[in-house]
C-alpha cells in the first residue's frame, strides 16, 4: 500500500487547516448561536472581546488530529482508486479513472474520514463557542480548560457515546461530498491541462479552490445539523436525535436555516482546499 498520499494528505491538510480557522470559527459561532446579526458583527464582537486569540480557539487539537484525519482522506482515496482501477496516483495523467470510480473513491475516503473526524470535531466545536476571553483576571472561568479537559469533561458527563454526539449528520455530510470534491478537482484539472501531461500549479490552485467551493456548498445543511447535535448535551439534551434537529431547526428558523454559514464556508473553502491540493500534489512530485 503506497504511504506517500497518507503523509502527503496529513502536511497538505494542516496547511489549509490553519489558513481556514478564524473562518471556520465564525461560521460555528454563526451556526449554533442567535446572539450575532451577521459575519461582520460575529467578527468584531469575538475581536472586541477575545482579541485576534478568538479566532484560533480549538485549533491546537485539529493541527494534532489532522494528521489522521486528511491522511485518512487522502491515503483511502487513493488507494482506493489503485484497487477500482489498478494505476497508482502517477499513472493515473497517462490513464485517467472513470468520474465513477473517483466519486465512489472519494466517498469512501469521505466515509472513513468522518469517523475518524467525529471526535476531534465534536471538542473543536466545543472549544469555538466558548467565548470567554483568555488569560484575562476577574473573567469567568470557561468550561473547558483546554482540549484534553474538555474531551475528559465529556467522557466523564456524556460517556464516550457523548465523543461521537453528531457523528451521523457528520457522515452524511462527508461521503457524498468527498465524492464531488474529487470529481470536480479531477474534472478541472483535466480541463485545463493538456492530455497526459501534469496540471500546472495555477491550474492545482484553482481546480483545488472550486473543489472546496463546490463541496462546502452542498456540505452546509448537514454541517448545521452536525454542529447542533455537537452542542447538544452541553446544558441537557435538546434534541431527540438528528431528525429531530432537523425538524424543530426548520420550524423555529425556516429554509434557511440550512443554509446558515455558507458564505464562510465557501470563503474558506477557496484558499483553505488550492493550499491543501497544492502541497498534496508538490509533496508527491517529491517522492516521484
Ligand atoms: C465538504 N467537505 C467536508 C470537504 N471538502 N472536506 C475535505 C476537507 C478539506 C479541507 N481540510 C477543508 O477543511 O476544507
Amino acid at each position: 500500500m503506497p504511504v506517500e498520499e497518507f503523509v502527503a494528505g496529513w502536511i497538505s491538510g494542516a496547511v489549509g487547516l490553519v489558513l481556514g480557522h478564524p473562518f471556520d470559527t465564525i461560521k460555528v459561532r454563526l451556526q449554533t448561536q442567535n446572539t450575532y446579526q451577521g459575519i461582520v458583527d460575529c467578527i468584531l464582537k469575538t475581536y472586541r472581546h477575545e482579541s485576534v486569540l478568538g479566532f484560533f480557539k480549538g485549533m491546537s487539537f485539529p493541527i494534532a488530529s489532522v494528521a489522521l484525519v486528511n491522511s485518512v482522506l487522502f491515503g483511502v482515496y487513493s488507494n482506493t482508486l489503485l484497487a477500482l482501477t489498478a494505476t497508482s496516483h502517477q499513472e493515473r495523467r497517462a490513464q485517467p479513472p472513470s468520474y465513477t470510480n473517483i466519486f465512489i473513491a472519494g466517498c469512501t475516503g469521505g466515509l472513513l474520514q468522518a469517523y475518524c473526524l467525529a471526535p476531534f470535531d465534536l471538542i473543536k466545536v466545543r472549544l469555538q463557542n466558548q467565548t470567554e476571553p483568555r488569560m484575562q483576571i476577574g473573567s469567568s472561568e470557561p468550561r473547558y480548560r483546554g482540549p484534553v479537559h474538555c474531551a475528559a469533561s465529556i467522557l466523564r458527563e456524556e460517556g464516550p457515546q457523548g465523543l461521537f454526539r453528531g457523528s451521523w449528520a457528520l457522515v452524511l455530510r462527508d461521503t457524498p461530498t468527498l465524492g464531488m470534491y474529487f470529481v470536480t478537482y479531477e474534472g478541472l484539472c483535466r480541463q485545463y491541462t493538456p492530455e497526459g501531461q501534469n496540471p500546472s500549479s495555477a491550474t492545482v490552485l484553482v481546480a483545488g479552490g472550486f473543489a472546496g467551493i463546490a463541496s462546502w456548498i452542498t456540505a452546509t445543511p448537514f454541517d448545521v445539523i452536525k454542529s447542533r447535535m455537537q452542542m447538544d448535551g452541553l446544558k441537557g439534551r435538546k434534541y431527540r436525535g438528528m431528525l429531530d434537529c432537523m425538524a424543530s431547526s426548520f420550524q423555529q428558523e425556516g429554509i434557511g436555516v440550512f443554509f446558515k454559514g455558507m458564505t464562510l464556508n465557501s470563503a474558506r473553502a477557496f484558499p483553505v482546499n488550492a493550499a491543501t491540493f497544492l502541497s498534496y500534489e508538490y509533496l508527491l512530485s517529491l517522492w516521484r
